[in-house]
């Protein structure tokens, strides 16, 4: 399965342009890093390929056609600040079964306590809450998903842990995933390919 942005344009309001006329493709079993400064434009790219904004200019295509435009979609986009990214209204029982309903072996794969899911978003850690945010992201209908900066705000150890249990998944269920980052570090070790921002614009 390809999943493409073709033709891609976008500017926030009158602003200047993020990117313009740039193309970039993604295939199922592909893990690609997207590396690029602060404030360049990747999350808003990140947004574009998993649906939820439009470019200003050109198509998303998974497989030639566009994304659903409502239900589970197979793009799903893990993002940066997780505590910005949930209800704060909703407890996590609630959260976590929002697309689907994982099973055991997924919580623990990710080790997310059953207790967990009675609380509040804000009686969790960020690198908690990320973990379920992740679970919820890993639906069978999910065909990519786009890493933004997923674990920019945990330790090194949980980083790991993190990347090691996703990497698994990905590979096991062959998932292609984009990983947004200006870790330059963190990409080169878990990426098969990199896509650099500069080179992506111009
Ligand atoms: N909703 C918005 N309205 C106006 N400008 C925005 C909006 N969201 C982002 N921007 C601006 O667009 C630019 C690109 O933002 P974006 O978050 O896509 O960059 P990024 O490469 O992901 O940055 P970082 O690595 O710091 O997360 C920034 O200058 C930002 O201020």
């Amino acid at each position: 399965m390809l999943l493409e942005g073709k033709d891609l344009s976008f500017r926030y309001h009158h602003g200047p342009w993020l990117f313009r006329e740039i193309d970039v493709a993604i295939r199922t079993g592909e893990v690609v890093g997207l590396l690029g400064q602060n404030g360049c434009g990747k999350t808003t790219l990140g947004r574009i390929l998993a649906g939820y904004d439009n470019p200003i200019k050109g198509k998303v295509l998974m497989n030639g056609l566009p994304l659903p435009g409502h239900g589970y979609c197979p793009v799903q986009m893990i993002f940066q600040h997780p505590e910005r990214a949930v209800n704060p209204r909703w407890r996590l029982s609630k959260t976590i079964t929002e697309g689907w309903v994982p099973d055991n072996d997924l919580l623990e794969k990710f080790n997310v306590r059953k207790e967990w899911l009675d609380r509040w978003p804000n009686e969790l850690s960020g690198g908690e809450l990320q973990r379920i945010c992740i679970v919820r992201a890993l639906g069978p209908q999910t065909r990519f998903l786009i890493a933004d900066e997923i674990t920019a705000m945990l330790d090194a150890i949980t980083q790991a842990r993190i990347f090691h249990s996703l990497l698994q998944i990905v590979r096991e269920r062959n998932l292609g995933m984009l990983v947004i980052s200006h870790d330059r570090h963190l990409i080169k070790r878990i990426c098969d390919r990199i896509i650099f921002w500069e080179n992506l614009v111009h």
